[in-house]
């Protein structure tokens, strides 16, 4: 193409250039002084073929950067990655594998001694690099007078760079390097670890590969650099010579793999906790390390993870046995701790001075010290020292300036600004020993202590513009906070708002939020698998109806669908493989994860290591003891408590006993909760955000219905099938229809039970469980007894005078966690306000009996907004029961008799597909037999709902002999009774 110029013009802007650069040598020379006034750099830029070389160069290093956009486009989720690589310059989370590949690529085409150092020095200077690519055009590339700038970044070579040995000359050779590194390594985070098929190279090959200053992916500390800019002649090739060349010029280990004839084998492993006292290696096969594991006195062998698990204790012994031999290299924890990625966004630290602050995290300990205390995080500003009286230490207490003595606690404080300081003195004295801040609080307060103006208590508001509108303009201002907190995190959080703050609708968000790294996983307690599938398509209507998959059995695929939902127990029995399938995951009621020696623990964890996004979600994250929250901080923040001794002597009070070690205490609580409200989890009590709740809300559970067994199902077909056939009279009807609400109690309890221990296990401590079937309370109670929990139970069989002794129990014990009451026998005139949490196991059809029930927990005494769940299985009566309510409601609501309505406060109005004729038909049976006849049904209904019990019972005696399964009394003066009362 034409530039347009005249000759006269391009001769003058030759001449120009010319001058331009001879007064940069100039300048340089001035600047820098060598034996001819100018430093090899500046003679290569005043000669031609030097220019015309970097220019060359230039021009390939934008095709790879082209080419490097590719690559990363045609991976999975690429784009995610590449986004924030593009925009938001280096990352903790996505930069080193993006650098990686961007090293990578860029040091194909390294030369020269002096370009390979300019690109070693860039690769290794994270942010450098990105805002290079970005910047450089092809047209800045050639253009003249850019070029000085783009000289400029580039070092002086350290020694003459050997003149055969460019990949303009040797291209192949290069290719050779790239290739072989690629087989071995996906990225320059790792170690080379060569292929047996990779690892050969000929007399030749290695002669030029040896001297070549070749910029491959040699990913460790300045191994790039060194080798790039270290030229030496090629040395005679005799196996194993090269190699002691290499390592006596300093070049990093990786690099003395090329430089032999036969590589040996390498194979690198990493230690890793498996459980309180264990850790694991992870590596692949090598037999001499097999021989090492089997002389280790605590060995175990997982054949299920083909992995070698050995006791805490027998860990140095193991380290030291592994050191000798040459073909296994183990990361130890210490390093793991170190070098893993600071997640939190605000964990920035990076900088020197960070660094300097966690090296002062060990080695502090003192033989000769007499005095000896700690320092403990007090607010996210300031740190106190505990430590008994020194002068010497009164001394440098009083150097800072930021000292402040509590005369009441007698302790000193500072802000964290002054802890560089104030350490570096104490270590100077050798009688005082202070224990440092943990790693992991220096890493989540890097900036304060970096900079003392820095404040982070405003988080950003998110970007939800392409979150679907419905859940963004749904969520209440506090439920909005919380969304911006996971995504200030990078979407790794614990979301430990109290129970029915709305934890779902939030990770719903948040997970819609990082859409584009689906497929999603859900694990939740079997009982809320379905809930769960109803909340996605409630919330997110873009979402298409077929895009959740509630796996329910081992077999199914766990990634069909772009949302999947899998109980805690089927986890457990699921492949290994899931480990990498899954980028976002969302663990609901995340304390069942807090055992690490639990099966569900152990299949979870490493999945939530290997995911890029975490949301557990828990009201009661740990009830007893700060050693429970362990494994929900590693899930989220792996890297800051590796073992989980370390965590367990500064917050669990951790003492050696006879036994072994004791955990079950605590310690510096103030400085844990800080660090978790820093970096790992959000809480929001019920009191905090009172005056944004409603003051019930209600929520359908929808339980799973593989509760039922096969002849229950076939039972309630049968009873729906009866019942489209239609009736001659009414009371034919009615019978029909109390059948079926019968058949359904029996086909619940299995789920019902199911979702009352895990709302126990969750550590619901206070709550109401309503039923109207015998069967259902007493299966209830059994299952109560069997657990040891303490209950109370009021039915129709309760007599009047007992009543209020037992409320009086509930009220005031913490002994007694559940009141097990009759839907009908004790819907009214009872206070049970210690409870905030009503559930219904059943449904029932005047939804007057349903508020009044609610209100036992509702009502004057009660200080806190009231959960209600109602429990509604699919395939049963409530499939006609709960629209119907629904329905009743809202027409109550709308004429004001009602404070609330359903439909704003439950899910799924349209739950249940009324389009079908014969579930049409079955709907308008029960509308017209609960709703026609009015009020004055109830009562007949009651009694009838009991004989039809009783006569179903008696046709299934020999199931259970003589069970009465109403919760009204067998004897109808009773039930009337109990009708009475509620009146
Ligand atoms: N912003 C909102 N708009 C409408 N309904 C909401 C909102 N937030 C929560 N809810 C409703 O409140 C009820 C309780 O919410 P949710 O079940 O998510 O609470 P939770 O914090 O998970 O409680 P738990 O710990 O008991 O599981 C649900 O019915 C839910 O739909």
């Amino acid at each position: 193409m034409s530039s347009g110029l005249t000759e006269e013009q391009k001769r003058k802007i030759e001449e120009n250039r010319q001058k331009a650069l001879a007064r940069r040598a100039e300048r340089l020379a001035a600047q820098q002084g060598g034996p001819d006034g100018l430093t090899s750099q500046q003679s290569n830029q005043q000669n031609p073929s030097y220019r015309r070389n970097l220019e060359h160069q230039c021009m390939k290093q934008e095709n790879n950067h082209v080419r490097f956009i590719n690559q990363h486009q045609q991976t999975p989720n690429s784009h995610v990655a590449q986004k924030s690589y593009v925009h938001k310059g280096y990352n903790h989370f996505n930069a080193p594998q993006q650098m990686a590949g961007s090293c990578g690529v860029q040091q194909e085409n390294c030369s020269e001694g002096s370009k390979q150092d300019s690109w070693s020095q860039m690769c290794s200077t994270k942010q450098s690099l990105p805002i290079l690519q970005n910047s450089l055009s092809p047209h800045q590339h050639y253009s003249g007078s850019e070029q000085p700038k783009y000289h400029a970044t580039f070092k002086k070579p350290t020694e003459p760079s050997h003149p055969r040995l460019t990949a303009k000359e040797h291209p192949d050779d290069v290719k050779r390097l790239q290739n072989l590194n690629r087989s071995a390594s996906g990225h320059v985070g790792m170690k080379y670890m060569p292929s047996p098929s990779s690892a050969t190279l000929s007399d030749s090959e290695m002669s030029t590969n040896a001297g070549k200053p070749t910029c491959g992916p040699f990913p460790q500390k300045d191994s790039i650099s060194q080798f790039c800019g270290t030229m030496r002649p090629p040395t005679p090739l005799k196996e194993g010579k090269m190699q002691k060349v290499a390592s006596s010029s300093g070049v990093d280990s990786n690099l003395e793999i090329f430089c032999h004839r036969k590589v040996p084998s390498v194979i690198k492993g990493r230690c890793v906790k498996h459980s309180e006292d264990r850790f694991q290696v992870e590596v692949g096969y090598n037999a001499e390390l097999i021989a090492v594991f089997k002389s280790i006195p605590s060995k175990r062998y997982d054949p299920a993870m083909k992995i070698w698990n050995f006791s805490l204790e027998d860990y140095r012994s193991l380290m030291e046995a592994v050191k000798p031999l040459s073909s296994v290299t183990l990361v130890p924890f210490e390093e793991m701790d170190a070098a893993g990625p600071a997640t939190c966004s605000q964990s920035v630290g990076s900088g020197p001075s960070l660094k300097s602050f966690l090296k002062t995290c060990s080695g502090w300990k003192k033989p000769s010290a007499t005095v000896r205390g700690k320092c403990v995080l007090i607010s996210r500003s300031r740190f106190e020292v505990e430590i008994g009286y020194a002068a010497e230490i009164i001394e440098v207490f009083k150097q800072m300036n930021s000292r402040n003595y509590d005369m009441k606690t007698r302790k000193w404080s500072f802000l964290l600004e002054d802890y560089a300081r104030l350490m570096e003195a104490v270590q100077r004295l050798s009688t005082v020993e202070v224990e440092p801040l943990p790693k992991p609080v220096i890493q989540a307060f890097g900036p304060q202590f970096d900079e003392p103006a820095f404040h982070v208590s405003d988080i950003p508001e998110a970007d939800l513009s392409a979150v679907d509108s419905k859940i963004v303009m749904s969520l209440m201002p506090f439920q909005r906070e919380g969304v911006n907190f996971a995504i200030s995190r990078e979407g790794r959080l614990l979301l430990a708002d109290d129970m029915g703050l709305g934890k779902t609708i939030q990770a719903i968000c948040i997970a819609a939020y990082y859409r584009k790294e689906w497929p999603l996983l859900v694990v939740t307690p079997s009982s809320v698998r379905f809930t769960w599938a109803e909340a996605f398509h409630r919330w997110l209507p873009s979402l298409s109806p077929e895009g959740t998959n509630v796996i329910l059995t081992g077999k199914d695929n766990l990634s069909a669908k772009l949302i999947n939902i899998i109980s805690f127990d089927l986890l457990s029995k699921m492949d290994k493989q899931l480990k990498d399938t899954f980028q976002v995951v969302i663990i609901d009621e995340s304390h069942f994860l807090k055992n690490t020696k639990t099966a569900r623990c152990r299949a979870a964890m490493p999945l939530l290591k290997a995911a890029k996004r975490v949301i557990l979600l828990s009201g009661t994250p740990a009830v007893s003891r700060p050693a429970e929250l362990y494994t929900q901080i590693a899930a989220v923040r792996p890297t800051f408590f590796p073992q989980f001794h370390s965590f367990g002597l500064r917050y669990c009070d951790a003492k050696k006993m006879p036994w072994g070690w004791d955990y079950s205490r605590s310690s510096n609580l103030g400085e844990l909760k800080l660090l978790l409200e820093e970096s790992v989890m959000i809480r929001r009590l019920k009191s905090d955000v009172l005056s944004q709740l409603p003051a019930k809300q209600r929520k359908m559970v929808v339980v799973a219905p593989e509760g039922m067994n096969a002849k229950t199902k076939a039972e309630l077909a049968a009873a729906a099938k009866d019942m489209v056939k239609g009736y001659r009279t009414k009371q034919q009807e009615k019978e029909a229809l109390l059948l079926f609400y019968n058949r359904t109690a029996e086909a619940k309890i299995r789920s019902v039970i199911e979702y009352i221990l895990d709302l126990l296990e969750s550590g619901r401590d206070k709550f109401l469980v309503f039923a109207h079937h015998r069967i259902v309370l007493n299966a209830i109670s059994k299952e109560l007894e069997n657990k040891h929990i303490g209950y109370i139970r009021i039915d129709g069989a309760t007599p009047s005078a007992e009543r209020q002794s037992l409320c009086q129990k509930f009220q005031f014990s913490e002994k007694h966690s559940v009141a097990v009451l009759s839907l009908t026998a004790a819907n009214t005139g009872l206070t049970l306000s210690s409870a905030d949490l009503v559930v219904f196991a059943e449904l029932f059809w005047n939804p007057g009996v349903l508020i009044q029930a609610e209100d036992r927990a509702h009502r004057i005494g009660q200080t806190s907004s009231v959960n209600v769940h109602y429990l509604v299985a699919k395939g049963t009566a409530d499939d006609y029961l709960w629209p119907m309510i629904q329905e009743k409601i809202k027409v109550l609501g709308e004429a004001g008799l009602s404070e609330a309505s359903f439909s704003e406060t439950a899910e799924a109005t349209d739950y249940f597909y009324k389009r079908d004729p014969k579930q049409q038909t079955i709907y308008s049976l029960f509308q017209r037999t609960f709703s026609e006849q009015g009020d004055n049904l109830d009562e007949a209904l009651l009694v009838e709902a009991a004989d039809a019990c009783q006569r179903s019972d008696s046709r299934s005696a020999s199931q259970d002999a003589g069970a009465d399964t109403c919760s009204a009394s067998p004897c109808k003066k009773q039930r009337l009774e109990d009708y009475f009362h509620r009146q």
